[in-house]
């Protein structure tokens, strides 16, 4: 029996703006179906551009990301869309369209003919569309207007059209912002509750060792450290990503961070 391929693979990826020098360099890591990782580092360490390659936004200038298996690039964006979903910071959306139909977007890579309309919502999809409205509690709210929704219920919004997308990998760009500490538990749970392979930037390092498996830090567009939390997350690690004193204590049922210039 052949090993499983990884949800997600990056092989000595580098990256930067055209005509501008490697803002990223030569990032490896494989991450297996169903690992829960966060990505960490400093304000530019490089996270979201990172997170764009492997949601297929912008290609590597060397080295290879792999979906599934596959070079990302060999694949179509349908297909693409298909096995992956991202939640952004931006939100890009029309806000005239109701939470639902935003929801309902997340089912277009599933239709045939890509620019299938909304109101061709078949049975099946339609089911998809309100569990995910409900499994972000959402219901209340549905047929608002996106634009007159608050930041914290717009970003579960954009969560819902991501968990009616239906994907294999969830890809999330700091998603606990905007979000009351009660929703941020909440969203940590139910994308841990998934099974489903999630990759999530994330400033909050308590947020981070709590939730994730394992922890990818970022200095300067490299790896710094990649690793279960209680090793990545170290003190010394921890002083070099951010450039502060930093100080774990460990005696509680979960790590205290405490930091100092
Ligand atoms: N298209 C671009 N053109 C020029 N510079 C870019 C471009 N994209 C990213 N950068 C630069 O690359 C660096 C990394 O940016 P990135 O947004 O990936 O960092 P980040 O770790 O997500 O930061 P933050 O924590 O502040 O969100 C920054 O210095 C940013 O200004």
């Amino acid at each position: 029996m052949t090993a499983q391929k990884p949800a997600v693979e990056l092989t000595g990826v580098s990256w930067g703006p055209k005509g501008r020098p490697d803002i990223l360099s030569d990032i490896s890591f494989a991450v297996p179906h169903g690992q829960i990782m966060a990505i960490c580092g400093a304000n530019g360490a490089g996270k979201s551009s990172l997170l764009r390659l492997i949601y297929r936004h912008q290609s590597p200038r060397k080295g290879t990301v792999r979906l599934i298996g596959r070079d990302i690039w060999a694949m179509g964006a349908p297909e693409a869309a298909r096995n992956l979903a991202a939640v952004l910071q931006e939100q890009p959306t029309d806000f005239a369209l109701t939470a639902r139909q935003i929801v309902a977007l997340g089912r277009l890579p599933h239709r045939r003919g890509w620019g299938a309309a909304l109101s061709t919502a078949g049975f099946e999809d339609a089911a998809i569309i309100e569990g995910a409205i409900l499994r972000m509690d959402l219901y209340g709210m549905a047929d608002r207007a996106f634009g007159t929704l608050s930041g914290g219920e717009r970003q579960r919004v954009m969560v819902a059209r991501a968990l009616a997308q239906q994907p294999r990998v969830i890809v999330l760009d700091e998603p606990t912002n905007h979000l009351d500490i009660r929703h941020q538990l909440e969203l940590l749970a139910l994308l841990k509750g998934l099974g489903l392979t999630v990759i999530a930037t994330l400033h909050d390092l308590t947020l981070a060792a709590e939730f994730s498996e394992r922890v990818l830090i970022l200095r300067d567009g490299r790896v710094l450290a990649d690793g279960p939390p209680d090793q990545a997350l170290s003190e010394a690690t921890l002083a070099d990503a951010f450039h502060v004193k930093a100080r774990i204590d460990r005696t509680g049922p979960s790590p205290r961070f405490s930091f100092q210039l």
